[in-house]
This record gives structure tokens, C-alpha cells and sequence, in this order.
């Protein structure tokens, strides 16, 4: 188990993979008394650039840039440093991109937020994406090793070049958690709650299992977008989450 002390809403990170700014909005009004962190990612980015991160801050929330960055080193830093200026409280890179990339991507944060006066953003490396299982990671990517090595050679390396943490399944915590230690932050999409559709994610637990096995983080979004009633879902996660 992870030892940071969070509370079940400090936990949650709600996606706003939406098409539309007006429907983000909508959910941020909704959400934001019951959840820690709302994430924009490429889909609502792509709509609406930084207005989708304006939004959220303006309400109070805290922001997750998922943009997911995964180019050389010199364009992830510029890419890094405007996120900061954007006042992101997390935000992600590939691990994939190596260690040249993630130490650059860590410098242009902590020289970024140094500039604006404030501490630096969580800065997290993707890992396996949590749509991949240990055949398309092999057949598809072409990665030999199995899954959970893998995602543990990333936290490794992330770990060594700086960063806070990683982003990886639920079903890779308890190596994460051996190789890199408890204050390791672990960031997990791919919740969702009991008997939910797993669409297209391959590598799924529940929210109450995340938490049972150390994440920090939970991530969700369609079981709590696609619900007739997102506070009830987002209340009911909460309670999965109080209760271990
Ligand atoms: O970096 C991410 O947040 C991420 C990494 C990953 O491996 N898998 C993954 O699902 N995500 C994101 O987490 C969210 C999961 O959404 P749902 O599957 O709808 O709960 C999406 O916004 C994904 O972009």
C-alpha cells in the first residue's frame, strides 16, 4: 500500500473525454465537490486547447493534462514548459520516449514553475497503455518482455530521470510498488466498478481493488460520463474507494 495518506476524493481523477467545452463545463459544475482532479486529454484538448484547462481552475479544480507527449526531447520541453505557464497540477510524457526525453521533460518543469514561482507539477510517465494486453504488446508493439516487466523497466526508469510517478494498470501495482517503493506516485485508468463494461480497455480492476493494492490515483471516466446520473456514480466510487 501506498503510504500517502489521501482521502477518497483526493483520489479520484475524472476524465472529461468529451467532444465539446460546454459539456465539460457542464460536468465540471456537477463534479467538482466530490472529485480530487479532472483530467483533459487529447479529444477534449484537441476541441478546445487550453480553454479546457481555464475551465476546471476557475472552478477551483485541480487539472491533469493527459497529453500523453511522446516526441524528441527538445519539443516535449517546449511542450512541458507551456503546460506549466498553463498552471497544470499534473501532467504525463511516454516513458517510451526515453531517458534523454523524460530528464528533459523533468527539467523544463522544475526551470518552468521555478519562473512562475510555484512548485513544479507531478510529472508522471505512461507506461503500457492500459488497452494493450501481453499478446498485442508483443504482436502489435513488438516487446519480447512480459507486460509487468515492462511496465516495471519504465517506473524504474522513470524513477532514475526524476519523475513523480507513472501511469499504468491497477494489475501492475504490487510490482511497481516492490521495484520503485510506497511514495512512488501510481496514477490508474482502466477502473472500472463491478460488473461496468470494460469497453476498450484490456486490463481492468475495480476501484476498490486499485485502492487495496497501493494506487494513488484512480482514473475513470465512461462509468461516470456515460451514467444517467454522474454524481450518483461518482458518489458510489467514492464509497467503493472510503471504504477499504
Ligand atoms: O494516461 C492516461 O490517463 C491513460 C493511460 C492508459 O494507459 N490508459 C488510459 O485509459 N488512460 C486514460 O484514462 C482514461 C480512461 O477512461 P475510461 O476508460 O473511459 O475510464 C482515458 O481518458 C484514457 O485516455
Amino acid at each position: 500500500m501506498s503510504t500517502t495518506h489521501k482521502s477518497a476524493k483526493d483520489r479520484l481523477i475524472v476524465a472529461l473525454d468529451v467532444p465539446e467545452l460546454a459539456r465539460a463545463q457542464e460536468i465540471v459544475e456537477k463534479l467538482a465537490p466530490f472529485v480530487g482532479m479532472f483530467k483533459v486529454g487529447l479529444e477534449l484538448y484537441s476541441v478546445a486547447g487550453p480553454a479546457a484547462l481555464k475551465i476546471i481552475k476557475e472552478r477551483g479544480g485541480r487539472v491533469f493534462a493527459d497529453l500523453k507527449f511522446h516526441d524528441i526531447p527538445n519539443t516535449v520541453a517546449g511542450a512541458v514548459r507551456a503546460l506549466v505557464r498553463h498552471g497544470v497540477d499534473m501532467l504525463n510524457v511516454h516513458a517510451a520516449g526515453g531517458k534523454e526525453m523524460l530528464l528533459m521533460a523533468r527539467e523544463a518543469a522544475e526551470e518552468e514553475a521555478a519562473r512562475q514561482g510555484r512548485k513544479p507539477p507531478l510529472l508522471i510517465a505512461v507506461t503500457v497503455l492500459t488497452s494493450l494486453d501481453t499478446a498485442s504488446l508483443k504482436e502489435d508493439v513488438g516487446i519480447e518482455r512480459s507486460l509487468e516487466e515492462q511496465v516495471v523497466h519504465w517506473a524504474l526508469l522513470a524513477q532514475r530521470c526524476g519523475l513523480n510517478g507513472v501511469v499504468a494498470s491497477a494489475r501492475e501495482l504490487e510490482a511497481i510498488r516492490k521495484a520503485c517503493g510506497p511514495e512512488f506516485v501510481v496514477v490508474t485508468p482502466g477502473i472500472r466498478p463491478t460488473g461496468a463494461t470494460p469497453d476498450d480497455q484490456r486490463r481492468v480492476l475495480t476501484p476498490a481493488e486499485a485502492v487495496r493494492r497501493g494506487a494513488t490515483y484512480l482514473v475513470v471516466g465512461r462509468p461516470v460520463l456515460s451514467s444517467p446520473d454522474p454524481v450518483a456514480a461518482v458518489t458510489s466510487i467514492l464509497g467503493e474507494i472510503g471504504s477499504i
